[in-house]
């Protein structure tokens, strides 16, 4: 591919993010980076970090070689319509929409187009995303691109298409998830002594170092936990209380509600 030059169509939660953990990445200039979303305010955002706003979207597949589609799933026909007389075969479309097959992409693309599907979440501003990857029998160069690209926006792993939906469960709504638990830490942190804000600083912080465990030794989580529970202790107490009130069993439901939502909609 010779235009690395980067499209962004839709520039809301995702879009936006992306377009931030770019332009901090440095992998590409903010000029480069074209967008267009139908919102002015999102096209000021853009604007003022330097990155390009197009009048519409044929405008920003014109431009640049590879772009990412970040609309909502029941935007992405008329996105794809839009687009389509701009669609030469040396395009990358890269599509982060939610239960939307490559096979689908194809039907709406055209066989001729390189299509990816990529499931980040929102710490991709931070350029601290998870981000899942599934290629289609794409060109070695074009899929070398792909990762790379990601590769600056946090951490990638490739996985079958059939393993997008589990992909976007886990990644994209577990943040979510996390934070949610963060909230709640900090609710009972209040209801023990500490105002709002030191509360949140403990528990984010205290969800770090758990994390940076895990990751920094591969060790599984009981294992850590092993340590800290101190026989008739203050956490096993607290720990098991949880446990009894459906802690685990509640999140592992909420997983695959969210799992079976997406299979039930295909959106
Ligand atoms: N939010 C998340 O954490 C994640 C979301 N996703 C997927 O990313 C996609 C976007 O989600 P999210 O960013 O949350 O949604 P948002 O609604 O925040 O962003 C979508 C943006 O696209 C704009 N838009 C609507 N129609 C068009 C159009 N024809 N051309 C260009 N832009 C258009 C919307 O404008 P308007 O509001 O005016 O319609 C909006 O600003 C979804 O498909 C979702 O499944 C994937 C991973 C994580
Ligand atoms: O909730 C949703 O549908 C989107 C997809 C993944 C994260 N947000």
């Amino acid at each position: 591919m010779e235009n690395k030059k980067i499209g962004i169509i839709g520039t809301g939660n995702m879009g936006g993010a992306i377009a931030v953990g770019l332009v901090k990445s440095g992998f590409i200039s903010a000029s480069d980076i074209f967008v267009f979303d139908p919102k002015e305010k999102n096209l000021n955002e853009m604007r003022e970090m330097g990155v390009t706003a197009c009048k519409n979207n044929k405008e920003v597949v014109q431009n640049a070689g590879v772009f990412i589609v970040a609309v909502k799933p029941y935007h992405i026909e008329g996105v794809v319509n839009e687009i389509k007389p701009a669609l030469t075969s040396d395009k990358i479309f890269i599509s982060i929409v939610a239960g939307v097959g490559i096979e689908e992409l194809t039907k709406m693309a055209g066989e001729n187009i390189s299509i990816f599907r990529v499931m980040p979440n929102t710490a991709i501003a931070l350029q601290e995303s998870l981000t899942c990857i599934s290629t289609n029998g794409n060109k070695t160069e074009d899929k070398d691109f792909v990762i790379e690209l990601f590769d600056k926006l946090g951490k990638t792993v490739e996985i079958p298409e059939e393993l997008m939906a589990a992909a976007t469960v886990l990644s994209s709504c577990g943040i979510a998830y996390a934070l949610r638990y963060i909230r709640a830490a900090m609710q009972g942190g209040i209801e023990i002594g500490f105002g709002a804000d030191m509360a949140q600083f403990i528990t984010a912080q205290t969800v770090k170092g758990a994390t940076e465990l895990i990751l920094q030794t591969g060790h599984h989580p009981e294992r850590e936990i092993d340590k800290v529970t101190t026989p008739r202790g203050v956490t096993i107490t607290g720990l098991n209380e949880m446990e009894h009130k459906g802690f685990s069993s509640s999140l592992i439901q909420g997983v695959l509600a969210s799992y079976k939502k997406i299979d039930n909609s295909g959106k």
